[in-house]
């Protein structure tokens, strides 16, 4: 791992770019509906995406339609519920989807699982079912033992812990395997691989663009595959603007040698 100043260069016209949300493009708050990305942040993530192409998705455990409302006017490709939704650069959104009955039993099971533990609330994705325990850290073992219960009794998921929070998800599913699918398409293939994340969801996005030689940057403390390393969501921030800014001394460089030659 390396310190910020020692990230590499970033080529954005032969780069993918994919980014986590929760705790790396925003900070972490009390409850999910708190957070908000800085304008000029998502106005950073516009030009780049415009700077790689189009080769740019968050992949997030949020909802799709949530990804869209946090980052717009951006809305390009992205993966949410840590890829069990994924919007190609052609618009296809692919899913993978529980039967609605299970999904309605899930749900009325879990709330009903969680009720005796006040402060625990649970956020309902389609697919998936984060129990969020961050107002209620008393009862993290609880929690993670009604998850466990769960994923014992119903083949079809798995666990997924977070901070302070432990999701349900389908089998199978990870943010290494979007990234993996967004990596065969346009415009995507053929590039390098970027990927910044911060929590244990992002892990499997780290091993697998690392296997793909590109670069993993983990955010914050703890045990990772990333090879880089930034220390928190301030720094993301202005490692996005240095990128941004690198664009805009280039193409002034690009202009006044035009100049010259006239
Ligand atoms: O993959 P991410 O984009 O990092 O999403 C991971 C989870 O983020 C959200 O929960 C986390 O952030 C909340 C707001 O800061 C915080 O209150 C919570 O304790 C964190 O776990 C989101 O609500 C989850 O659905 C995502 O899976």
């Amino acid at each position: 791992m390396t310190d910020s100043d020692s990230l590499p260069p970033i080529p954005l016209d032969t780069f993918a770019c994919f980014f986590d949300l929760d705790g790396t493009l925003a900070p972490i708050e009390k409850r999910p509906e708190m957070v908000s990305i800085p304008d000029n942040i998502k106005q950073a993530l516009g030009t780049l995406f415009n700077a790689t192409g189009g080769a740019l998705a968050l992949v997030s455990g949020r909802a799709l339609m949530e990804l869209d409302a946090l980052s717009a006017p951006l809305l390009g490709p992205a993966a949410g519920v840590h890829g069990a939704e994924r919007r190609d650069a052609q618009g296809n959104i692919h899913r993978t989807e529980l039967s609605p009955p299970l999904a309605q039993k899930l749900e009325r099971e879990l709330t009903a699982a969680i009720a005796g533990f006040p402060g625990c609330h649970i956020e309902a994705k389609g697919m998936a079912y984060a129990l969020h325990y961050r107002q209620a850290p008393q009862y993290q073992h609880d929690i993670l033992a009604v998850a466990e219960a769960f994923v014992d009794r119903y083949a079809e998921l798995t666990l997924q812990p977070g901070k302070c929070v432990v999701d349900l998800k389908p089998k199978g599913v990870d943010k290494g395997a979007a990234i993996k699918a967004f990596m065969r398409e346009v415009p995507f293939a053929g590039r390098t691989p970027l990927f910044i994340g911060d929590d244990l969801t992002d892990e499997a996005g780290f091993i697998q663009v690392n296997a793909l030689n590109g670069i993993s940057i983990k955010v914050g403390p703890g045990d990772t595959a990333a090879r880089y390393h930034l220390d928190d969501v301030g720094h993301v921030h202005l490692w996005l603007l240095s990128l941004v800014e690198q664009l805009d001394n280039y193409s002034i460089k690009t202009k006044s040698s035009v100049g010259e030659d006239l």
